[in-house]
């Protein structure tokens, strides 16, 4: 179990809710890891690694808000992929969240998104980037259209309610070692791993979907469960594999 915090920062009632919600325990992840507070934040640190920055999810500044005000908007990938320019108004449900990213852009673009992680300790910090992106005044159509649900993807997707789309976008083993040098990455690497059932989330996800399932892939890596998809879409780091189930 992912290690938690040395001390409980500012609010020691949400610390002790957050140590109960997501099941985290005192002791610390193998690779050193562990959960901690920096200004008002809960973030993944580990003081073993030279050069390795906190991770947080940080929706408001940072990456993911100049993506939403400067990126590509509708003309990105993930957002051709997911039909949203033909429908700004989807839903979708996000079976592999991460650090909601990409239901972050999905959720700026009009989707309403169901954020789906398994990991405690990436579902303790999505929780937490929600809550500050929360109070966020620029960020007022968030709570409508951003929802954790700390489950893991086979669950959700045999219990949810339909959605339009199914987005998936498991953990896959680096090509190098290079690669991990990312900080994000190797902190994924770490703490989750690598996602081993991910070909059994297809089939659930097609059936769930209303209008289609979108995997992420790297370039290199094979096409999910061995199931060609209808198109793809290329991205700048990866492809979107797409798959049918009707038309948007
Ligand atoms: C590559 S990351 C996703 C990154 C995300 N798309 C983003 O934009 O930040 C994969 C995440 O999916 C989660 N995950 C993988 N398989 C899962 C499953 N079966 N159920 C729930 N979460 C899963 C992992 O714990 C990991 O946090």
């Amino acid at each position: 179990m992912l290690s938690f915090f040395n001390q409980p920062g500012d609010d020691a009632v949400y610390t002790e809710q957050l140590c109960q919600q997501f099941g985290l325990g005192l002791t610390e992840n193998a690779s050193g890891w562990h959960l901690a507070w920096q200004d008002n934040a809960l973030v993944l640190r580990n003081s073993d690694i030279p050069k390795q920055g906190d991770i947080l999810v940080d929706f408001a500044s940072g990456a993911a808000s100049y993506r939403r005000l400067h990126g590509g908007g509708k003309n990105e990938a993930i957002a051709k992929a997911c039909g949203l320019t033909k429908k700004r108004d989807l839903t979708i449900l996000d079976a592999t969240a991460g650090l909601g990213r990409d239901a972050f852009v999905l959720a700026s673009l009009g989707a309403t998104v169901t954020l789906v992680e398994r990991n405690p300790a990436v579902a303790a910090l999505l929780f937490d980037g929600l809550r500050r992106a929360n109070e966020a005044a620029e960020l007022s159509w968030l709570g409508e259209r951003m929802q954790l649900l700390h489950s893991s993807a086979l669950q959700a997707l045999q219990q949810h309610e339909p959605v339009d789309v199914v987005y998936l976008d498991p953990m896959f083993p680096p090509r190098d070692k290079t690669a991990l040098v990312k900080k994000e990455m190797r902190a994924f690497h770490d703490v989750v791993g690598s996602d081993t059932d991910a070909d059994a989330l297809l089939a659930p996800a097609l059936q769930l979907a209303l209008k289609r399932v979108v995997v992420k892939r790297p370039g290199y890596a094979d096409v999910l469960a061995q199931q060609a998809p209808t198109m793809t879409v290329a991205g700048k780091n990866n492809r979107f594999d797409v798959y049918i189930n009707a038309a948007i």
